[in-house]
């Protein structure tokens, strides 16, 4: 049988639900319950290749869209699904289906111009975790084969409450992480048990004094990892030069401190410390403004999951590469399908000059068969089985599932759950 004799048979999307920590961030806290899509495409001669996504009601209903367009194609037709998808999903389109049905509405405003990238990434990694299991190669050798054995991940911090308020399960093992030393005991944890060697700290949650604080009591007991503090634009202008004065000597990055490009721009004459971002570069076109106002935001956090997939990431690796910018990786709270679909690309694409970002070891809960992915030494090993190298272990996805329809939850809401905390929690942003 030729490769190309085996066609998509079906196309099958779970929303789950899992545990997920009480972390704050610039937004307010998550939710008891994450939530991702995990799809399941099906060839006729019987493979299942997975992917993993978003699980929020307009990412589900992206994926309803996309499901059919599919149809008639073989796992090596990635550039055809990519142009299906991107027909089905330009703003005219979109605006149609809209019309169609109220309930349709896709991600809304800015986000619509990702939807196409979005559907495409997570069809993609399916495709290609099939193509590795037909030609028995693991995705990392489809784009080109690995350059490093194992990928770095950094410590994500984030601080936290000890439960959530809702106290839908017992508390996690994490404690309390408010005070700067009560983030040091939780860095020291982290690095004890996955031996990361770059840390990063979730910000723009507390008056920037008392993170800078933080910052300084990681780098007194840290001496040797690089430290990023990324407050996810809930500082001002203002603030995040006053800042700069005190984070220039202590920061590997300074991640998006501040709103919009221009924002970004202005504040990389007032600080030493390289500008990094997940939220004012996220598509070619803010790739292009930025290239127009000299590059100034100078570390791009990749993310296959709305760059458009792993082959997508590559080219932003290229283009970084070709800008002299530098690139690393940005993350949501995920399972290990998505673990695993960042680390084959991270990989494969040489210039991911920092470790990347991973909410995995926030979750206790997995999907995959066979345990939870090992870290040693803060890195991940290439996988060497064939396709992403995970299997779907069933009960599990069940039961994820069943957390889904229990939950409640259908779009994350990190504002109105910070309310339970804080009735009067503004939510204006930038905060500080
Ligand atoms: O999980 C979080 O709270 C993060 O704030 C996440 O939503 C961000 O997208 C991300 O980690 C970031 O680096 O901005
Ligand atoms: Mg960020």
């Amino acid at each position: 049988m030729k490769h190309r004799d085996n066609l998509i048979r079906h196309v099958r999307v779970t929303p789950i639900a899992f545990r997920d920590g009480p972390l704050l961030n610039a937004s307010g806290i998550h939710e008891p319950w994450a939530l991702r899509a995990i799809v399941e495409i099906e060839t006729t001669d019987g493979r299942v290749g997975l992917g993993e996504t978003y699980g929020d009601e307009p990412m589900l209903r992206a994926l309803d869209v996309a499901k059919p367009l599919l149809e008639g194609l073989s796992p090596f037709d990635l550039n055809e699904m990519e142009q299906r998808v991107r027909a089905a999903f330009k703003p005219a389109a979109t605006a149609a289906l809209n019309a169609g049905a109220v309930e349709f509405t896709l991600a809304p405003g800015s986000h619509t111009a990702k939807n196409a990238a979005k559907v495409t990434s997570a069809l993609e990694v399916a495709l290609l975790d099939l193509q590795g299991q037909m030609l028995n190669a693991p995705i990392v050798d489809l784009l080109g084969g690995a350059v490093r054995d194992s990928v770095a991940y950094s410590a994500y911090l984030f601080f936290k409450y000890a439960e959530h308020a809702d106290k839908p399960y017992a508390p996690d093992a994490w404690g309390e992480g408010l005070s700067p030393a009560q983030m040091v005991a939780q860095a020291q944890r982290m690095v004890d048990l996955y031996g990361f060697k770059s840390i990063k700290v979730k910000g723009g949650v507390f008056e920037p004094a008392h993170e800078i604080a933080t910052i300084r009591a990681l780098r007194e007991a840290f001496p040797n990892h690089p430290l990023r503090l990324d407050p996810n634009a809930n500082w001002s202008l203002a603030t995040s030069i006053q800042a700069a004065q005190e984070l220039d000597e202590l920061l590997e990055y300074y991640e998006d401190p501040t709103p919009t490009l221009e924002g970004m721009a202005e504040l990389s004459r007032h600080c030493k410390s390289p500008l990094a971002t997940n939220m004012v570069v996220t598509t070619m076109d803010e790739f292009r403004r930025n290239v127009e106002l000299g590059c100034k935001t100078k570390i791009i956090l990749s993310d296959h999951h709305y760059w458009g997939g792993l082959r997508a990431t590559q080219a932003l690796g290229r283009m970084c590469e070709v800008f002299d910018l530098g690139l690393s990786m940005h993350s949501n709270s995920h399972l290990g399908i998505s673990l695993m679909a960042m680390t084959h690309v991270a990989a494969a694409v040489p210039n991911v000059s920092y470790a990347c970002d991973t909410h995995y070891p926030w979750q206790e809960e997995e999907v995959i068969a066979g345990g939870r992915i090992a870290f040693k030494d803060g890195a991940v090993a290439v996988p060497t089985k064939p396709g992403l190298g995970v299997e779907l272990d069933r009960e599990a996805l069940a039961r994820l599932h069943e957390q889904y329809l229990t939950c409640g939850v259908r779009n994350r809401d990190d504002l109105k759950q910070m309310r339970k905390y804080q009735p009067d929690f503004s939510g204006k942003s930038p905060r500080f």
